[in-house]
């Protein structure tokens, strides 16, 4: 590809002088002799550098190099300059040039800088669509509502640094699906990832499933075995389920973060380890810190970064999207046929409030794609598995009591439900609740309900 090159002088000469220049290296050479005519030309034939004399009638340098920078602020300038006005040229640098020359411009020093000007061009154009590409991809992953764009910055910017991260949301929001997407774009990704669950593993065990054992060190210990972080040397462990840790392995826990060295059971020689530390849980691991339940320095040590995954209820924007990536794993694993959802089955999801969050998604789908023999998934199709639940959990909810206070008790949860499910837009929520925002905000002042961190309206 020929590269273009504009420039922008108003001495015929010197414009001359600089093409023969560069026309030595191939490129293809625009001219303009003012400002105005550089900025006429810019858009149209779209150089990949400017060479700009800042000494020019008319518009001058300065104001040629803003009106540039508006019209495309990645493409290098070059300004050309007397030596009595090397701090308009300074000036110049602040205001985006890429460098600057004295005349007489030298041949070599001119294409060099050219020369390295473009390269640096392109590399900005494959970096910035490096990061499109991973935003999309994603997005295609995790989801596009805004508060999951919130997340998907905070992986960009933590996932190639070492920092400990912690985890939290509701059970099924993905914590394990995102730690893993966290190591896939670590510069530890074709190193093991290794997810230990705390609460599928005996409280006994789980000294030694972390830091292995020596031959002898306990009865039935008849060889050494590894533990998960010497076996995720190199790579990253995800410790799910943070808050069941045994306050003794909280304390060698921390001994390992800080020093990287891990004792087996049994042993007295320490080993060195290199593992990143992603913790997951879905409690408040703060108050378990503020409850002592938890130690606060280890606390600080792994949650050098904390990432808090939304539950689905309040990222309804999400759920068609999930519910056709489900769809059609469901079908490929069931070996049918694509099938297409209804709309109002997909209103029937939105409108669920879904505790189990994704994974109960992914399964209420899979049911429902196992019933389905009709080419298409009908609200039919899921609403007994939605609405059973939903029965259970009013009986459960609601014995014999006070009829005013029953009806209180549902007034207060149906007002949460919406401010959840609206993100506290209450504009939204009363319009959805069909009451005016006056006695909206009466009642959530009446039922004592708090904002936990979201914006109100
Ligand atoms: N973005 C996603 N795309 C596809 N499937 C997902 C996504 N996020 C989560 N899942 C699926 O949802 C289920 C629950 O996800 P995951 O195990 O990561 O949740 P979790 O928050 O770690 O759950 P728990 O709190 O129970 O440990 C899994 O089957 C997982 O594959």
């Amino acid at each position: 590809m020929i590269n273009k090159v504009l420039i922008v002088e108003d001495s015929k000469t010197t414009r001359l002088i600089l093409r023969r220049m560069l026309e030595k290296e191939a490129y293809a050479i625009y001219e303009a002799a003012n400002g105005i005519e550089a900025i006429n030309i810019f858009p149209k034939d779209k150089p990949d550098v400017v060479i700009l004399d800042l000494n020019m009638p008319g518009m001058d340098g300065i104001q040629t190099i803003n009106e540039i920078k508006k019209i495309d602020a990645s493409i290098p300038v070059i300004v050309v300059t007397s030596q009595g006005d090397m701090s308009t040229a300074v000036e110049t640098m602040k205001l985006g040039a890429y460098d600057f020359l004295v005349k007489p411009v030298e041949a070599g020093k001119l294409i060099v800088t050219v020369k390295r000007a473009i390269e640096k061009l392109y590399l900005q154009k494959e970096i910035s669509s490096l990061h499109e590409s991973v935003d999309k991809s994603l997005e295609w992953t995790l989801g596009s509502s805004n508060a999951m764009k919130k997340v998907i910055e905070q992986i960009k910017q933590v996932a190639q640094s070492d920092f400990s991260i912690i985890i939290q949301g509701e059970t099924g929001t993905g914590k394990t699906f995102v730690a893993n997407i966290i190591h896939n774009l670590s510069k530890r990704s074709n190193k093991p990832f290794i997810k230990i669950d705390l609460s599928a593993i005996p409280e006994t065990l789980v000294e030694s499933e972390l830091f292995g054992y020596e031959k002898g060190a306990f009865t039935g210990a008849i060889v050494n075995k590894s533990g998960f972080l010497k076996i995720a040397d190199g790579g990253t462990i995800l410790i799910d389920e943070l808050e069941n840790l045994s306050p003794m392995v909280q304390s060698k826990l921390l001994s390992v973060v800080e020093n990287m060295t891990i004792y087996p059971l049994g042993s007295k020689k320490p080993i060195t380890v290199d593992v990143r530390i992603i913790a997951a849980t879905n409690k408040d691991i703060k108050s378990n810190v503020i409850e002592k339940k938890f130690r606060d320095d280890l606390f600080y040590r792994l949650g050098e970064f904390i990432i808090s995954l939304p539950p689905l209820r309040s990222r309804v924007e999400d759920i068609p999207f999930f519910a056709k990536k489900f769809i059609i794993d469901a079908c490929s694993e069931l070996n049918k046929g694509i099938l297409d959802i209804d709309e109002d089955t997909i209103e029937i999801l939105k409108r669920h409030t879904w505790p189990g969050n994704l994974r109960e998604l992914k399964n209420v789908l899979r049911r429902a794609v196992l019933f389905s023999n009709e080419g298409r998934i009908k609200s039919e199709h899921l609403k007994f598995l939605i609405e059973d639940k939903e029965y259970i959990s009013y009986n459960d909810l609601y014995p014999i009591m006070p009829l005013k206070d029953a009806i209180s008790s549902l007034e207060k949860k149906l007002i949460m439900k919406a401010l959840e499910i609206y993100n506290w837009n209450k504009t939204k929520v009363s319009a959805a609740l069909q009451i005016d925002h006056k006695t909206l905000n009466t009642k959530i002042k009446e039922y004592q309900i708090n904002n936990h961190g979201n914006n109100s309206q």
